[in-house]
């Protein structure tokens, strides 16, 4: 059950954010509506997050915890981050240096394979100080056909209905999350819209708009940790980020049968509650349709896009990401500043 009754309003009550991490950001409530209300299609039209409550889109995954799992995937090998603290930074492998560099690779999380019955058994014994786990594991055939089947029996019409209106591109995948208490992933943004579902526990999610990219300081797009924001939440650095100081987040928490909606490139940084059971979350990221016809002035997420694109053809036309920054410093300072 979620942890607020939907009110009228709706978004107006505080979340009970006891059980999460303090930080020093300014934070709006996401408002919350139930499944049928016209406001939640409104919300999603303006590509703004919207907690959307009494939806029974994944009715036949509620039953999905560890023990379910273990049972009917026995042997299924599943994808499991380690990480040496709370923190789940995304490394995207393509992008580590190659070759002789090799030994800079990310000591903070590794990937690593493993049954649902080992998971549960290690996050059971788990104490103070030794590594965290966090399963996240793409649904795709090798979930088994139990699983398979739960995700048939999905409310589809639901889900289709809303790819539709709003004019989404195809369903690109789902990732099964089951997060050890207290773990974080950290600030980044996606580029797909993301219906983001509870199904055990509480996770508490905070979001920026995609022009607050300039507070967020993600680094270059040829970086391992691209589209993630550099600012440590907890020790926010500002003399190297100075414009942290300025950002202005929304909260939700999300609970069991609760979805929320993640716009594309939305900045989310999302923790499962501390002292508390494991959680269980679903992501539906869908890929957007590509802009037909452009129309002006432009949103703030594709002022962020055109920054990407910059970025790569410099990068590319220079055959030098080290050139990249003199190159921009030299076309803008003294000249467009
Ligand atoms: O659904 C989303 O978009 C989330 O960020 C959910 C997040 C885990 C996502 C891990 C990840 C981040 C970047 C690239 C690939 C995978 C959580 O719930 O902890
Ligand atoms: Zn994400």
């Amino acid at each position: 059950m979620s942890n607020t009754l939907p009110s009228e309003d709706g978004g107006k009550e505080k979340y009970d954010t006891s059980g999460f991490r303090k930080y020093n950001i300014p934070l709006e409530q996401v408002p919350k509506f139930s499944h049928d209300d016209p406001r939640v299609d409104e919300y999603i039209s303006e590509m703004k997050p919207v907690l959307i409550t009494g939806s029974n889109l994944i009715e036949s995954a509620m039953k999905w915890d560890l023990e379910y799992i273990s049972e009917h995937m026995p042997s299924s090998n599943l994808t499991v981050i380690i990480s040496k603290d709370h923190n789940f930074k995304y490394v995207n492998e393509k992008k580590l240096p190659q070759g002789q560099m090799s030994n800079l690779k990310p000591i903070h999380t590794r990937w690593s394979s493993m049954t649902a019955r080992e998971f549960l058994q290690k996050i059971k014994s788990w104490k103070e100080g030794d590594e965290r786990l966090y399963l996240q594991q793409v649904l795709d055939s090798s979930v088994g056909p139990q699983l398979v089947q739960d995700f048939l029996h999905f409310n589809w019409e639901w889900a289709k209905n809303k790819q539709r209106i709003h004019g989404w591109g195809p369903l690109t995948s789902n990732l099964l999350l089951i997060s050890m208490e207290g773990n974080v992933t950290p600030c980044h943004y996606d580029e797909q819209q993301n219906l983001f579902v509870g199904i055990r526990g509480f996770k508490r999610c905070i979001l920026f708009p995609p022009e607050q990219f300039d507070c967020l300081y993600p680094p270059p797009v040829s970086d391992p940790h691209d589209r993630q924001s550099q600012v440590d939440f907890e020790n926010p650095d500002l003399k190297r980020f100075p414009k942290f100081s300025e950002a202005r987040g929304m909260e939700a928490i999300v609970g069991r049968g609760d979805i929320l909606y993640i716009p594309l490139y939305w900045w989310h940084h999302i923790e499962s509650k501390q002292n508390d059971d494991y959680t269980v979350s679903l992501n539906f990221w869908y890929k957007t349709k590509p802009t037909a016809d452009i129309e002006y002035p432009l949103k703030s997420h594709q002022k962020v896009a055109i920054l990407r694109n910059i970025e790569k053809m410099v990068a590319e036309a220079l055959q030098n990401p080290d050139e990249v920054a003199h190159l921009m410093r030299a076309l803008v300072l003294g000249r467009y500043t």
